[in-house]
């Protein structure tokens, strides 16, 4: 075990749970972000704390063995490490991911190792690796192109544990959840075997872990989000306190139950009903105050297509099965507007104002007009537009 790993993203997901992991199996970790600030604080610590947060207390892990790059000022420094690297992860926003995708690619053209770099993109995406993938493949020179499977191998994965907005003078520590899930595709790796990460579940099929983890967890927490920002709520617990949006999420989640247990038979009702109860109660956890402008951020994001509303509602719209919680939370997302430090909810008030119902339908859902959701997702743009007009 053992090697280097490069991770982009400085931020809680990456300081506190793809570091910790990569650190506890024996790699040395570099960071590399664009904030001065946090990188310059990684420079100058040699250790940082992860606590992770249980129903029996509290497990403190000290991370060292990193170093931190700014790939705003050091960019071929930042080449130079992915070259000599083993793996490389990132945990940066789907949004950014083109962005972090040229140094990968030069770092990929550099490489002389006789083994392949693994890179696995750690966001809350569908495939966000295969799209990293598209955006490093344009950037890669006609010679890697041609051997990229001695050079780089790719796999997607699905990452799932709850890193909440640290308290401010925490410095890098990082107060996490005990669960944590971290699948990844092993298929893309063979024959050889795929990285040793500590906790990592390889899994043949990706597809029922991912959007199983979209369509619960992550529609479960921006049902809660946007229904609590709308009710004046300040944490996700707070939410889920209150009986009658309690249930609203529950009821959301049995929607996207169906959907799931159909999809994917092998997953019985009974385990996809354990598996709601196991995540309604870990966003109820008041110890992770976490906030609802976190868990809503980025609504036009949260808005598309293969998200976590659009997503599961098209899919069982097109089967002509009920969608109308779902209904109601995405109503919600589309009233996360003018949210203070969060561009794309100024982004939404912006279009909702000048585009008709029928084009912001289209425009921010992604939704052909034709597809049997499209015109109920239209009325509650409508809606939303009269009452915010
Ligand atoms: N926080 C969670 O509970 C959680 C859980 C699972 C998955 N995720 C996913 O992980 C990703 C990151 O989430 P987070 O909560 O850690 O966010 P965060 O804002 O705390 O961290 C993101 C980091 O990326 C950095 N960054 C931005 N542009 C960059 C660039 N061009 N190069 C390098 N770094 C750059 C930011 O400066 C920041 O430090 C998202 O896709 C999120 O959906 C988050
Ligand atoms: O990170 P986002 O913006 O895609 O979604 C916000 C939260 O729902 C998310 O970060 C969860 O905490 C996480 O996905 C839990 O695994």
């Amino acid at each position: 075990m053992g090697g280097k790993a490069i991770h982009f993203g400085g931020g809680n997901i990456g300081r506190g749970f793809v570091a910790e992991f990569l650190h506890n199996s024996g790699y040395e970790v570099v960071f590399v972000d664009v904030v001065d600030s946090l990188i310059e604080t990684l420079q100058k610590t040699p250790s940082y704390e992860v606590t992770e947060i249980g129903p029996e207390g509290e497990t403190k892990f000290t991370i060292d063995n990193f170093r931190a790059i700014n790939s705003k000022h050091e960019m071929e420094k930042v080449i130079h490490e992915i070259a000599t690297a083993d793996i490389v992860t990132c945990a940066v926003g789907p949004n950014i991911l083109k962005f972090i995708a040229e140094p990968i690619a030069k770092g990929i053209d550099a490489r002389k190792e006789s083994t392949p770099l693994a890179v696995i993109a750690c966001e809350n995406a569908i495939g966000a690796t295969d799209t990293l993938r598209g955006f490093i493949e344009q950037k890669l020179s006609e010679d890697s192109k041609s051997s990229i499977k001695d050079k780089a191998r790719f796999a997607n994965s699905a990452i799932d544990r709850i890193v909440p907005l640290q308290d401010e003078g925490a410095g890098m520590n990082v107060k996490i959840e005990k669960f944590y899930e971290w699948c990844v595709e092993s298929e893309p790796f063979k024959p050889a075997d795929p990285p040793a990460i500590k906790g990592v579940h390889y899994v043949e099929d990706l597809q029922p872990y991912i959007e199983r983890k979209l369509y619960t967890v992550n529609t479960g927490h921006a049902t809660a989000a946007y229904y609590g920002h709308n009710r004046g709520k300040k944490y996700i617990h707070e939410v889920l306190e209150d009986k009658e949006l309690h249930d609203i999420v529950e009821e959301t989640l049995k929607e996207t139950a169906h959907l799931i247990t159909t999809k994917f038979t092998h997953i019985s009702k009974q385990e996809q009903e354990d598996y709601v109860k196991a995540i309604v109660k870990r966003i109820s956890n008041p110890v992770l105050k976490d906030n609802v402008e976190r868990v809503g951020r980025a609504p036009l994001r949260k808005l598309s297509r293969k998200e976590r509303f659009i997503g599961p509602a098209a899919m069982l719209a097109e089967n002509g099965d009920k969608v109308e919680c779902l209904l109601g939370g995405l109503e919600m997302a589309f009233r996360f507007q003018n949210v203070e430090g969060d561009e794309e909810s100024a982004e939404l008030a912006k279009k909702l104002k000048q585009m008709s119902a029928t084009e912001a339908t289209k425009d921010i859902t992604g939704l052909d007009e034709k597809h049997p959701l499209f015109k109920k997702v239209e009325e509650v743009v409508a809606k939303v537009q009269k009452d915010t007009a």
